[in-house]
């Protein structure tokens, strides 16, 4: 059954949750009084639409459907989990919990929060134990990160409960073990913020001038290796120590402000506001989104190629909504199986306006992949020095693929015996075939680099689907060769 998660307030952070939810095939619902929430949430799913699917060659499960509620009551009515994204401000935040916590009961309940500690926000409420910190980032819908910190009031099970919850959809909970103000992260920030003041009010630096030394070296760092992993390697051969002992000692120069904070004018705000309209002022808002947006999306593929930092987490939400996809599809036999779910994204599509041909190879790969997954020629049988290889493929493009079309790939296996498979692959837009490809997969001992036979643990799980599939009407297409008049 679908589930339901319960936005209260509405405004960026609101808005990229309940996109992060939607998207993730939650249904959704918001509760904002302000009367222009649910454009502006349609601008941010408008946008999370447009992102977020570009970060997988999985597709999103279908999204959930959303609805704007006109009380806490309403909105918290059959929620499994329940967000607060109220402005930053205590006494807000502990009126919203209380009409929450009438309306319902034992759901957890996440507060944004910046800067509260959960103790705080526990005060006076009628049930402690389920409100806790989920604290994200902005842009919600893309960054993994959430900070979850309980207090001594707490119920550990809800905690791993919401932890959980936010793992399905796609998000990486940092459990963060003692509650402080600002928690982990905001701590960190702020003290770059407060520099970056100083350094704009005392005249040293634009804020032009702050972003790109932060964008041209540190900042790119960071996003991948965060700070000490950074250092370490900064430190050469000799590591971490050799880094400390060189650097320890100008934490007592004065290349910082400390903890001194500037004192914050409306002649501050100007400046650095002003500053900041002409460093940015050409682009709307929504075009800074979409421009932070697509630069995150490359990035973050970026890791994920590499198995790396926040690319770790995309990945693990791949494999989760691949088996979500298998758990509901076939996996039986007796038929061509359905192997892979891809959804046709903007970079598939070629200058004829339709899917570019290496992603057709690409469709195939993804079915045979899955395909030697189930019979165990998995990563780690790879890691033990054997796989299949791909020998021979004809393809066949019979349909055109379009933008946003979500495509199955099923594989039909034709031959196997204890080195090769021959597999009749088909890439289908629910019941059309837009291309079928024929592949020859050759097991492979590969530090020998030669053909052997697979593990007997494999061949036993290929033997009955193979068997299985002899029942099977032999495709015309199988045997084509290229140039060959069509029936
Ligand atoms: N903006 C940011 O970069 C981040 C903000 N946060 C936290 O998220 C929370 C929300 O911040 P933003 O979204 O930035 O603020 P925002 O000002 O964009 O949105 C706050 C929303 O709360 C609504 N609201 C006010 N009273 C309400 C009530 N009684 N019931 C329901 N909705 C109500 C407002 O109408 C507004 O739409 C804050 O606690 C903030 O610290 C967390 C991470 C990043
Ligand atoms: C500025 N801020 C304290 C509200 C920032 C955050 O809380 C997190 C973020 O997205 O930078």
């Amino acid at each position: 059954m679908t589930r339901k998660a319960c936005i209260i307030g509405g405004g960026v952070i609101g808005g990229g949750w309940a996109a992060r939810f939607l998207l993730n095939g939650w249904n959704v619902s918001v509760f904002d009084p302000d009367p222009e929430a649910e454009r502006k949430i349609g601008e941010v799913l408008a946008n999370a639409r447009r992102s977020l699917p570009a970060l997988s060659d999985v597709p999103m499960p279908a999204e959930g459907k959303l609805s704007f509620a006109s009380s806490i009551t309403e909105a918290v009515e059959g929620a499994d989990y329940i967000q607060e994204s109220v402005s930053e401000r205590l006494e807000l935040k502990h009126r919203v919990f209380a009409q929450i916590q009438q309306a319902s009961h034992g759901v957890p309940i996440g507060s944004s929060t910046s800067g509260f500690k959960p103790s705080e926000l526990q005060e006076n409420a009628a049930d402690p134990a389920t409100i806790f910190v989920a604290h994200p980032f902005n842009p919600v819908y893309l960054l993994p990160l959430a900070e979850i910190v309980p207090s001594a009031k707490s119920d550990a099970k809800v905690i791993e409960n919401a932890k959980e919850i936010l793992r399905e959809v796609g998000m990486f909970p940092l459990h963060v073990r003692k509650e402080i103000d600002a928690h982990i992260a905001d701590r960190f920030l702020e003290a770059v913020w407060r520099e970056a003041l100083w350094l704009v009010k005392d005249g040293i630096a634009t804020t032009e001038e702050i972003d790109e030394a932060i964008r041209m070296g540190f900042g790119l760092r960071w996003g991948q290796m965060g700070l000490f992993e950074t250092y370490r390697v900064a430190g050469g051969e000799a590591g971490m120590k050799h880094f400390m002992a060189q650097f320890g000692p100008c934490l007592q120069w004065p290349w910082t402000k400390l903890t001194d904070v500037p004192e914050f004018t409306e002649e501050l705000v100007d400046l650095i506001a002003g500053q900041s309209d002409e460093q940015s002022g050409q682009y709307t808002i929504r075009e800074l989104e979409r421009i932070r947006d697509s630069n995150l999306i490359g990035f973050m593929r970026a890791l994920k190629d590499r198995n790396w930092g926040a690319g770790k987490v995309l990945l693990d939400h791949d494999k989760r909504r691949r088996a979500a996809f298998h758990e509901a599809g076939e996996t039986g036999q007796g038929a061509p199986m359905v192997m892979a779910h891809m959804q046709v994204l903007p970079g598939w599509i070629d200058y004829n306006g339709h899917m570019t041909e290496s992603r057709y190879l690409f469709a195939a790969s993804e079915t045979s992949d899955a395909f030697l997954r189930l019979i165990g020629a998995d990563m780690d049988y790879i890691a033990n020095g054997h796989s299949y290889y791909t020998a021979e493929t004809h393809i066949m493009h019979l349909g055109e693929a379009k933008l946003g079309d979500r495509l199955i790939g099923t594989i039909q296996i034709l031959s196997s015996d204890e080195k090769r498979i021959h597999a009749f692959i088909r890439i289908q837009r629910g019941d059309e075939v837009v291309a079928s490809l024929e592949q020859m997969f050759l097991h492979v001992d590969m530090k020998a680099g030669r053909a052997c036979p697979a593990a007997p643990e494999v061949l036993a799980k290929l033997a009955p689907i193979a068997e299985a599939h002899k029942t099977l009407p032999r495709p015309e297409a199988a045997g084509r060769y290229t140039g060959e008049r069509r029936k």
